[in-house]
């Protein structure tokens, strides 16, 4: 059987590895318009903002791994075109050279692309995006010029907060806009997100929530940014409001989600049984939610290949939904979540109650190490199933967090964690600790 992959990132690379490693029998063809694959996005603010040595770590694999393992690989090659009847994919190579791959079973893992502010000003220099490897070289091309003092970074979502921390370990003035009116606001309720504010407004980011970028000015190259409340003399922009799903090659024949993700079952099957979808450019079932929805998540993007991979070669694996757990580490200030925060529920019309706690992660007495964690717990009224988490500190937490995960995943009511067993040590917390406490004090 022969299967083709459009899109070689983590969603693609995951459907491919798993069945070359696993379905002997099957024939591989990956096509990418990109000239590299596997790149972590998610470490181009270490290496902009100099916190790691340099790009290169950022590549888990390359097209080389791919070939060893018998498939046939296609970079810098654009699929145009796909005949879902005639079961043919076109592309185009780099060298302009028309390819044609007839497939049995199809994967479409063709990710997602940045949303760009419709706003007078796109065509001058300095406006960056960050989605690519070469993105981020730009963007760290741009802040090595010692005449770039002032950056602009629209949208204070995931990447605009870490982008601007690197802006500034670089030692720019940083202005971090967003139309909410806290930072992280899609993942944490306000106590929570203005934890965040405070932390980056401490480290010198110049803070503009609740304002609209309205047209980028100057020459030739970005001088000026106006938005709804003022205009901003700056040497760049980042531009980070968020992704959209990448799914034109298949929208006019294949079922989409209210965002115009490829809606897949739980075999990542999408309305046409020989046609999968994974990662960025499909949807994915929330267990938080009980609902289908999108998460744009590299951690979503690998389940669900290795999901399509085995369904492809022929063992069943159901796809069991997610809670979109997710973190940020921004100037030592750690913040991770899970599920829903109150005000996602209520966005959802799902009617919950919360419950909060705060204390030092371990006994007074251990003097090293030891940090102040801020914890809250979001339950559903009326079955009290824990459907979001959400932690703050300068210590690491993301176990706690793995563990909401799975209680969400598992339909936990808030009453049985109240005496979840949970290990006393004071070398790594209290005797009553902040899980348990936040759960007793429950209503
Ligand atoms: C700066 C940044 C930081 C991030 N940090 C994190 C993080 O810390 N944790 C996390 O979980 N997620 C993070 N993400 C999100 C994560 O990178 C994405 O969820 C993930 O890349 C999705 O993988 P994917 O394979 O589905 O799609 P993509 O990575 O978008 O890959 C899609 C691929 O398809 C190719 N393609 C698309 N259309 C075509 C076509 N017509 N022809 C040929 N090829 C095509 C593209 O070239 C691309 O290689 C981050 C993203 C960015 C940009
Ligand atoms: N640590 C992580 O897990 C991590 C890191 C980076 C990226 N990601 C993922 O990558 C994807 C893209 O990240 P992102 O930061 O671009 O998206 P995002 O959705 O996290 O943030 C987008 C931000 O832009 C704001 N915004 C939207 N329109 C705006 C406008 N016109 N003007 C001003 N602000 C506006 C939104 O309020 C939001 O805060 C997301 O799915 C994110 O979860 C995850």
């Amino acid at each position: 059987m022969k299967t083709v992959i459009i899109g070689t990132n983590h969603a693609g690379i995951a459907a491919a590895n798993t069945l070359l490693d696993n379905y002997p029998d099957q024939e591989i063809v990956m096509i990418d318009r990109n000239s590299n694959l596997s790149y972590l996005g998610c470490g181009t603010a270490l290496w902009v903002g100099r916190q790691i040595d340099g790009y290169e770590g950022l590549f888990y694999t390359n097209e080389e791994e791919f070939i060893h393992k018998g498939a046939r690989i296609h970079m810098e090659t654009a699929v145009d075109k796909i005949d879902f009847n005639g079961k043919k994919v076109y592309a185009t190579d780099r060298d302009g050279k028309e390819i044609v791959e007839d497939y049995d079973k199809l994967i479409l893992a063709t990710g997602s692309r940045p949303i760009i502010p419709n706003i007078p000003g796109k065509d001058l220099e300095g406006l960056h995006f960050l989605k690519l490897f070469q993105e981020g070289q730009e963007v760290d091309k741009d802040l090595s010029r010692p005449e770039v003092e002032t950056v602009a970074v629209i949208g204070a979502g995931y990447i605009g907060v870490e982008i601007a921390e690197a802006a500034r370990r670089r030692g720019k003035n940083v202005l971090l806009f967003d139309a909410e009116s806290t930072s992280l606001a899609s993942y944490y309720d306000e106590e929570f997100a203005k934890l965040m504010d405070k932390n980056l407004e401490d480290n010198g980011i110049e803070l503009h929530f609740g304002e609209l970028a309205t047209a980028y000015e100057g020459d030739k190259r970005v001088e000026r940014l106006v938005t709804d409340k003022g205009s901003y003399d700056v040497d760049m922009v980042i531009n980070a409001i968020g992704f959209t799903a990448n799914a034109a090659l298949g929208a006019d024949d294949l079922e989409t989600f209210r965002n115009g993700a490829y809606l897949v079952d739980n075999h990542q099957q999408t309305s046409n049984p020989d046609v999968y979808a994974v990662g960025d450019c499909a949807t994915i079932y929330s267990n938080a939610l009980q609902d289908t929805t999108y998460i744009a998540l590299a951690s979503n993007a690998v389940r669900s290949g290795i999901v399509a991979g085995h369904n492809i070669g022929g063992t069943v694996v159901d796809a069991i939904g997610v809670q979109g757990s997710n973190g940020i580490s921004i100037f030592g200030l750690d913040l991770v979540s899970t599920g829903l925060s109150v005000k996602a529920a209520d966005k959802f019309g799902i009617e919950v109650l919360s419950t909060e706690f705060e204390d030092l992660q371990k006994p007074a007495f251990i003097k090293e190490n030891n940090e102040m964690v801020k914890i809250k717990i979001v339950y559903e009224k009326g079955s009290r199933r824990i459907v979001g988490a959400q932690l703050a500190s300068r210590q690491d937490m993301s176990g706690t967090i793995h563990m909401f995960s799975l209680a969400i995943q598992e339909k936990l009511t808030i009453d049985k964690l109240k005496l979840l067993d949970i290990f006393f040590l004071p070398h790594f917390n209290q005797p009553y600790n902040y899980i348990t406490v936040a759960a007793l004090k429950a209503e």
